[in-house]
């Protein structure tokens, strides 16, 4: 089956905040594929990582599942036995859709829906959680607490994945990225209204900060070995091990 085209910013319409209602969870594979450079490249790599980090009898989380690309790479690379994946998302009109796409997709480890805040469940037992493009819409001040919660979670030795849009302290080159970025979602289709609308809808939604100042709290969350494993412009993935 193929995605459904993301024209949803293609006419002049009112500008009101982004969110993640029913008409973007209909065409969320096709907007993130189209938006993200390197998305396919980090989910693929999720994958990767599960086959590392993944121990027997535990849990794996995909925070801000979406529709659960992240949860089915985890569990296509999950190697050991009796691990579990809890994904959770606060919108209901991806949860709703993810349950779909999870049952059309083959997946060997279990995957448990939970329509909720990443703010407010309990993380236990971790060997692997995934934050894909996620804390970006959280707000800042409410950042370190998440991360604090992630890190008591997970066992020694798991891994937290983050991969989020970022800001660059040089003008210059957060200029550059930010066009470079525009130009590969030009060549993905979209038009420059598509583009400055969505622009403009994410603004004070998506909340992107330097990779330094990810880095550093990260560590100040207690995560001892932590690096950017790729960057693509603007978009950065990220792993922390505890
Ligand atoms: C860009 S999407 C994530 C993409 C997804 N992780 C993937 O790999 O395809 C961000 C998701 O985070 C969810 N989200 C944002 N804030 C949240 C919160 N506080 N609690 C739970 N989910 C949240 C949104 O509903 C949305 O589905
Ligand atoms: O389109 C953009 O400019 C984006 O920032 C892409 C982005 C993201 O990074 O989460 C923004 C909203 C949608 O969830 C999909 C992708």
């Amino acid at each position: 089956m193929s995605d459904k085209t993301d024209n949803l910013f293609a006419k002049p319409k009112a500008a009101l905040p982004f969110s993640f209602d029913e008409s973007v969870a209909e065409v969320f594979p096709d907007m993130i594929k189209r938006s993200v450079p390197g998305y396919t490249e980090i989910i693929n790599n999720i994958s990767k990582f599960a086959g590392r980090f993944v121990t027997s009898n535990s849990n794996c989380y995909d925070l801000g599942c979406s529709l659960g690309a992240a949860s089915l790479a985890m569990s296509a690379g999950i190697e050991k036995t009796g691990a579990k994946i809890i994904a959770v998302d606060n919108s209901s009109a991806m949860l709703e859709r993810c349950r779909h796409h999870i049952d059309a997709f083959k997946h060997k480890t279990p995957i448990e829906l939970q329509l909720g805040d990443v703010q407010k469940i309990s993380i236990q037992n971790a060997s692997m959680v995934a934050l894909n493009f996620t804390l970006q819409f959280i707000a800042k001040e409410e950042r370190l607490n998440l991360l604090e919660n992630i890190y008591q979670g997970l066992n020694s030795g798991g891994l937290l994945l983050l991969s989020e849009k970022v800001s660059f302290s040089d003008d210059n080159i957060d200029d550059l990225l930010i066009e470079l970025h525009h130009q590969f979602k030009k060549e993905n289709g979209y038009s420059d209204l598509e583009i400055s609308q969505k622009r403009n809808a994410l603004e004070n939604v998506l909340l992107p900060e330097t990779l330094e100042h990810h880095i550093n709290r990260l560590k100040s969350a207690g995560f001892s070995s932590v690096s950017c494993w790729m960057q693509n412009y603007n978009f950065v993935s990220i792993i922390a091990i505890k």
